[in-house]
């Protein structure tokens, strides 16, 4: 950064759309002495209230027009937002320039108008905002003579800097400020230009190519996602981290700014040492994994697997029948629950086992006195496992580019499974497919889950054959000493041949949920009527990779 100094504040252009405290810092911003000059609708609220101010068309002489497409867009505002003080000066004084010191805009609600269903393109592109980010951008590349604010909550920042230095603004708060407007600037045309182009895509697939407002209401209605053909994003950071998921890899995390989910993201932090980047990862495994459940429910991940799910009458049942899954691999785990944690739950954790986080909708006052006994324990509070969003994206960067998807929110229910045994599955085994189903759908693919009365018994993750990860999961229950005969078994993908259904026979597997879809199907429902194994088919999916 070049060597740039305080600025003296003797005027402000104030256009907002969001007038959320804006009478309140005005008056302020006027009272030290400052001269406003303000656009339209902000003028009048101004005005209503008794604040000095100028009307924007009074400044420039020039009417405000077009419905509002014109009224700040003249060389008298731009010139008064970019001249350089010092170098400038005479051609502004020779114009009529006055020098506008204090940029304070906000843009026009184009998500919000677009968000809402019956939004025509009309309405859309009526408020897509020119002269604001003009603004916004002109101010913000002139950091070094003016101050640029896009956001209510900097009000007070900036007035109280002004008012340290008697009238004066800092250069680094304009400095972060003008960082700050670019990337507003960013979000909003990124923003603009997602949904304009999810409109093109709409027209090329649609058969009435100029009928914008007829393809945006039947894509609508089929539920459809068109993918624009630029994908733009935007994340804020929450906090840089001490490293990557190695030593060797640097790393930090960005949230949406607007998240309003519950999960790993929106978590606060009650105690304990700073989040790594395989705790952030693997506690968005568990809250995600246990989130679907209505009952109290307990997930321990470890690696980004589940190595225990059990739903209890309460969390602590819960815990202890997750932990029993597979003590082992539950040491320095992830713990994850779907309610409020008590002090006995808290208890039981801190005596069994050493646990890297242990993340839950909130917990009692106990509950954190009891976690304090071991502070460098990270106990996160993700709030209630409410709002999860229904058109939420999954991404996944492969080298050079970036897979876009629908988030797997697929649910099956006892009503969309197709049994294609002779024998029913009893209501215990169909509780228990459901179960295992659920856990299923959050262990890396190949993934095998056995399960009974509701708890998981055997994990076999991550494994290139379904075989193997059956064998795993076999492996498992033994070493823990749990019995896997009478369990139910779920996998994530069909059986491409019935081997998969004799090795499970053999341990004494009474009931299988999947997908069904093989071509050898035949082979594997015979295989499992063989054995008097009941087999339901859910007809979708669930890869995890
Ligand atoms: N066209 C222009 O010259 C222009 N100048 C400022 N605006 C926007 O008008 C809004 C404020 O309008 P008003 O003060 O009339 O309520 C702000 O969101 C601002 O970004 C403009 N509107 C849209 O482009």
């Amino acid at each position: 950064m070049s060597a740039v100094g305080s600025i003296e504040v003797r005027r402000a252009l104030i256009s907002v759309s969001d007038k959320t405290g804006i009478v309140e810092f005005a008056n302020a911003l006027a009272a030290i002495g400052i001269e406003i000059i303000s656009t339209g609708g902000t003028y009048r609220l101004l005005q209503e209230n008794k604040i000095s101010v100028t009307e924007v068309s009074e400044y420039t002489d020039f009417p405000e027009m077009m419905d509002g497409r014109l009224k700040t867009l003249h060389p008298k505002v731009h010139g008064g937002i970019l001249g350089r003080r010092g170098q400038d000066d005479q051609v502004m004084q020779d114009n009529g320039i006055l020098p506008i010191d204090l940029v304070i805009v906000n843009l026009y609600p184009f998500k919000d108008t677009v968000s809402r269903p019956d939004c025509s393109i009309d309405t859309a592109i009526e408020n897509i905002d020119i002269g604001g980010p003009t603004m916004v951008r002109a101010a913000a590349k002139n950091y070094a003579h003016t101050c640029i604010v896009v956001d209510p909550r900097d009000y007070s920042g900036v007035l109280a800097d002004i008012r340290r230095d008697k009238g004066w603004l800092s250069a680094h708060l304009r400095f972060s400020l003008a960082a700050k407007a670019f990337a507003h600037t960013a979000e909003y045309d990124g923003l603009i230009s997602n949904y304009l182009g999810a409109i093109a895509a709409a027209n090329e697939q649609l058969e009435d190519a100029d009928n914008t407002d007829l393809n945006l209401r039947s894509v609508r209605e089929a539920g459809k996602r068109v993918f624009p053909g630029t994908h733009s994003m935007q994340f804020v950071k929450k906090q840089d981290l001490r490293h990557g998921e190695n030593p060797h890899q640097e790393g930090a995390f960005y949230v949406e700014a607007d998240n309003t989910e519950p999960g790993v993201a929106s978590s606060t932090q009650l105690q304990g040492k700073a989040l790594s980047f395989n705790n952030i990862a693997d506690t968005d495994a568990a809250l995600e994994c246990v989130k679907p459940y209505a009952d109290p429910a307990c997930v321990i991940v470890k690696h980004a697997n589940p190595c225990g799910v059990a739903l209890g009458a309460d969390l602590l049942q819960a815990y202890d029948l997750a932990y029993q899954t597979d003590p082992t691999s539950a040491f320095g785990g992830i713990i994850a629950f779907n309610r409020e944690v008590e002090s006995d739950t808290a208890r039981e954790i801190l005596d069994r086992q050493f646990v890297e986080v242990v993340v839950a909708p909130s917990f009692s006052e106990d509950a954190i006195k009891t976690f304090a006994r071991k502070p460098n324990i990270r106990v996160l509070a993700c709030g209630e496992l409410v709002n999860v969003r229904q058109t939420a994206l999954d991404y996944k960067r492969v080298t050079g580019g970036l897979l876009i998807q629908d988030r797997d929110l697929g649910i099956v229910s006892e009503d969309d499974v197709r049994t294609v045994t002779k024998r029913e599955p009893t209501e215990q085994e169909m509780d228990d497919m459901l179960f295992a189903w659920e856990v299923a759908k959050f262990v890396k693919s190949n993934a095998i889950v056995y399960a009974r009365q509701r708890r998981t018994i055997g994990i076999g993750a991550g494994q290139m054959s379904r075989v193997y990860s059956a064998k795993i999961a076999n492996i498992k229950a033994g070493d823990e000493g749990l019995k896997i005969a009478g369990s139910v078994m779920a996998s994530d993908a069909f059986f491409p041949f019935k081997d998969g259904i004799e090795a499970a026979a053999r341990v004494g597997i009474t009931a299988i949920i999947q997908p069904g879809g093989s071509i050898r199907d035949d082979e594997v429902i015979a295989a499992a009527d063989a054995h008097d194994i009941a087999m339901v088919f859910t007809g979708m999916r669930h890869f995890r990779h």
